[in-house]
């Protein structure tokens, strides 16, 4: 049965943990569905792992359009995620409905993932009254490194965590259906995972979230300096789909992510 916003709902109030993972290609799809994976994000992580890019800001539009169908074409099951890129619905609702509409007709997309919080959260409601499912980003938020002056920790000390709290709150008041949660202290989103009705996904945000999610290539070694929330999990696997199997079991089974991928 196709993973569906009721589903992954679900999922969070039975309990069972959101196996996610990004893919880029048709080839890689084909073996993230093969183990189930729930939820796979077409991230403009792709500007770092695909492009060799320094950040995720170059990445556009067209590029994810492209990535996502090619992922598209690999699912069955999984419910298909799809960033939005910098720049791309940030000036107006207007501009981030096209956009999104692009992600969803021409890449097939099944959601959408934007970056930001209660300054974000009209344009959230905009989409969603529109028929474009949301899926909000908090926390370490890669779009707006030079901004934050690099990839640090967000939501420590508690001037910063009650503002990551109203940020959450106002996504999910405005329809977000799913949140991503990235690089913020494991007892912060273990709270925003309790207080809000929507599954929370993690990356650098503890075992207490609803889901989590990993970039592909670092979840498969490829990464030379990998932060520290990154487990290689073709270590000790004979193949690319065993590798991605135990990931999934892993975060199903709440071994993953340990203390040591976490952040206090
Ligand atoms: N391959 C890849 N993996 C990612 O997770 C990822 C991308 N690319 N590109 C976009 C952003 C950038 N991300 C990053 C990159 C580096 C750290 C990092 O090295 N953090 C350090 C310091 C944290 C701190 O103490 O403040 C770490 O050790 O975790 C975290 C997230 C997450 N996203
Ligand atoms: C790391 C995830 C959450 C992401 O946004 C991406 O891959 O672009
Ligand atoms: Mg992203």
């Amino acid at each position: 049965m196709a993973v569906t916003l009721d589903t992954l709902r679900k999922m969070k109030q039975a309990g069972q943990r959101i196996a996610s993972l990004t893919a880029y290609d048709y080839s890689f799809a084909r073996l993230l569905e093969a183990a189930a994976v729930d939820v796979v994000l077409v991230g403009d992580s792709l500007g770092n792992v695909i492009q060799g890019q320094a950040t995720t800001v170059p990445v556009t539009l067209d590029e994810m359009v492209y990535h996502t169908r090619c992922v598209a074409r690999g699912l069955e099951r999984a419910l298909l995620l799809a960033d939005l890129p910098f720049m791309s619905y940030q000036e107006s609702p207007q501009q981030a409905l096209r956009s999104a509409g692009r992600l969803m007709k021409e890449g097939l997309a099944h959601m959408v993932k934007l970056e930001g919080g209660a300054a974000m959260a009209p344009t959230v409601e905009f989409l969603v009254e529109r028929g474009v499912p949301v899926c909000g980003h908090l926390g370490l938020t890669p779009q707006s490194v030079h901004q934050l002056g690099g990839y640090k920790v967000q939501g420590r000390g508690e001037a910063a965590a009650q503002r990551l709290r109203d940020d959450a709150l106002a996504l999910q008041q405005a329809g977000a259906a799913l949140l991503v949660l990235e690089a913020v202290p494991r007892a912060l989103a273990a709270q925003l995972t309790r207080d809000l009705a929507i599954p929370t996904i993690g990356i650098g945000a503890g075992v207490d979230c609803d889901g989590q999610v990993l970039v592909l290539q670092d979840a498969l070694g490829m990464n030379p300096t990998p932060a520290r929330f990154v487990r290689n999990f073709l270590a000790g696997h004979d193949d690319l789909g065993a590798a991605i199997a135990a990931y999934v079991q892993a975060v199903k089974d709440g071994s993953f992510p340990a203390a040591e991928h976490g952040y206090d």
